[in-house]
């Protein structure tokens, strides 16, 4: 299939979101062209957000999710409120129900404009994050970076919402920290056999949470949604908070938050937010090639 498809360029606090409306179509965006779109400053990204025709019953659409390396991902928080907002846009409607390779998702976006995204239960299996070792107790694990007698980090909790996280206990700002050095060698060690994002995360308050992440296949982002699920179910697993924690992501612009509450009544994690759209455009889903679209003056920002 050929042809230039519409696009969204947007974000989730921060998190760089390509929006991509690949319905009535069968091809899927290649890494390829997920590659040449993130080596673009202009179109640069964390993931995309690809729109395809519903595969389910009951759902609204199914989403490709992929990293700016051209590597799958299964879930994506911030890119999910995305694409809400742009849906809701397009069609008035207020909930949407959509199908990843990781399950199905129901979001909402609420009258003041903020979105929910129901992310679904968490998995705290060794073997369904996964771990390559088997670790009774995910919530605690062993495995550390630094001098051996002196970790600047260690003891991660771990777990997956649709894809693996590590979540490393810190107790200063997690700006401090040095990250990018950090990231890649936690993201690939070899505990983690498909990766995993890494997030360190400094509790304020039995609510309060400060988080920031190394996002794998994606490297350093300014805001990662779903590690804040992570960050905020293993902070109320290990006794750090309760089940409902208002979260800075100390990367995101002006150290945006997000709301996250572990629902006791259906184990569920619900995660609240923005979502802002930047421009728009038409891209070829084969090459990465783009144009983006002209924007009349007196249309500013509100012409999507
Ligand atoms: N930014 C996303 C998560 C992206 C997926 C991740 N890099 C992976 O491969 O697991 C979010 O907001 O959740």
């Amino acid at each position: 299939m050929t042809g230039m498809v519409e696009f969204a360029k947007m974000n989730g606090i921060g998190n760089k979101i390509l929006v991509v409306d690949m319905r009535g179509r069968t091809d899927r965006v290649t890494p390829e062209a997920a590659i040449a779109l993130a080596g673009d400053a202009e179109t640069r990204f964390d993931q995309i957000m690809a729109i395809h025709d519903p595969k389910a019953h009951g759902t609204d659409a199914y989403i490709d999710i992929l990293n700016n390396d051209g590597s799958k991902a299964g879930a994506c928080g911030n890119g999910t409120r995305c694409v809400v907002q742009a849906l809701a846009a397009e069609t008035g409607r207020k909930a949407f129900t959509f199908q990843t390779v990781a399950g199905i998702l129901n979001a909402v976006e609420h009258d003041d404009g903020s979105i929910s995204v129901d992310m679904g239960k968490p998995e705290f299996r060794w073997d369904r994050i996964p771990l390559s070792e088997e670790f009774h107790d995910t919530s605690k694990i062993e495995l550390q970076i630094g001098p051996i007698d002196a970790p600047i980090l260690h003891s991660p909790a771990v777990m997956s919402i649709g894809n693996p996280h590590a979540i490393f206990w810190v107790d200063r700002d997690p700006m401090d920290y040095d990250l990018e050095r950090f990231g890649p060698l936690l993201e690939n060690h070899p505990m983690f056999p498909e990766k995993a994002n890494i997030t360190l995360a400094q509790v304020t308050s039995p609510s309060t949470m400060i988080t920031r992440t190394w996002e794998r296949g994606a490297g350093l982002t300014l805001a990662c949604g779903s590690a804040a699920c992570a960050a905020a179910v293993s902070a109320a697993r290990t006794g750090r908070t309760g089940r409902k924690v208002e979260l800075t992501v100390a990367s995101s612009p002006g150290r945006q938050t997000l709301t996250i509450d572990w629902r006791e009544r259906d184990n569920h994690v619900v995660m609240t937010g923005a979502a802002e759209w930047e421009w728009s455009g038409r891209l070829d889903p084969l090459t990465g090639a783009f144009a983006r679209d002209e924007v009349a003056p007196q249309d500013g920002a509100a012409a999507h």
